[in-house]
């Protein structure tokens, strides 16, 4: 199975220039949602950590069955205005805009061992964000894996010049 099939890419979406892979039709299909999962775990497996960091929202979607695949708990980092104890906000740029991520500190394990995820990797802006975030709180990041990184914007190397180890199940 070609899991790039069920990523289609919808062009000049949100915004002329962009193109945006949708994740509806990966979802709608149970084989292939599995096997995205499967293969996240796949990659997951190579880092030591005991929680996964989902970002809101699609990385909710694949944090959450990631987390309950491997055993591992979820944390969430979420758009502003969200999340009623949150300690941390932090500002970043992606692909298509603006926008900010928070966090709340007192909810996650102090010996956390976090592993970030996310369903696309474009700019590396978004995962850059959700680093800093958990490193300012004080917490452990052990890397991010994604499901697909959009080659051209070279992520996964402004990822690493930012010291995050990253991991990608495809690459389009
Ligand atoms: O690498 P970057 O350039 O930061 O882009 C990647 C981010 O963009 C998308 O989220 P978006 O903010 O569109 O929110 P959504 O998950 O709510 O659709 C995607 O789910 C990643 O979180
Ligand atoms: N091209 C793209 N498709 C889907 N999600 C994205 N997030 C950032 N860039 C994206």
């Amino acid at each position: 199975m070609n899991l790039l099939d069920y990523l289609p890419g919808v062009p000049d979406f949100p915004k002329p220039g962009i193109l945006f892979r949708d994740i509806s039709p990966l979802l709608a299909n149970p084989a292939a949602f599995k096997e995205a999962i499967t293969k996240l775990h796949d990659l997951a497996q190579s880092f030591d950590y005991t929680h996964i960091l989902g970002v809101e929202s699609r990385g909710f979607i694949f944090g959450s069955a990631l987390a309950l695949h491997a055993n591992k708990g979820l944390i969430i980092a979420r758009k502003p205005n969200k999340l009623p104890l949150a300690s941390h906000r932090e500002f970043y740029g992606l692909e298509y805009g603006k926008d900010s991520l928070e966090i709340q500190q007192s909810t996650i394990p102090k010996e956390a061992r976090v592993l970030l995820m996310d369903d696309v990797l474009a700019t590396g802006g978004t995962l850059i964000a959700a680093d800093k975030l958990l490193r300012n709180a004080g917490f452990t990041v052990c890397g991010a894996i994604t499901l697909l990184e959009i080659g051209a914007l070279n992520g996964s190397t402004i990822l690493k010049e930012n010291g995050i180890s990253n991991k990608t199940v495809l690459v389009s």
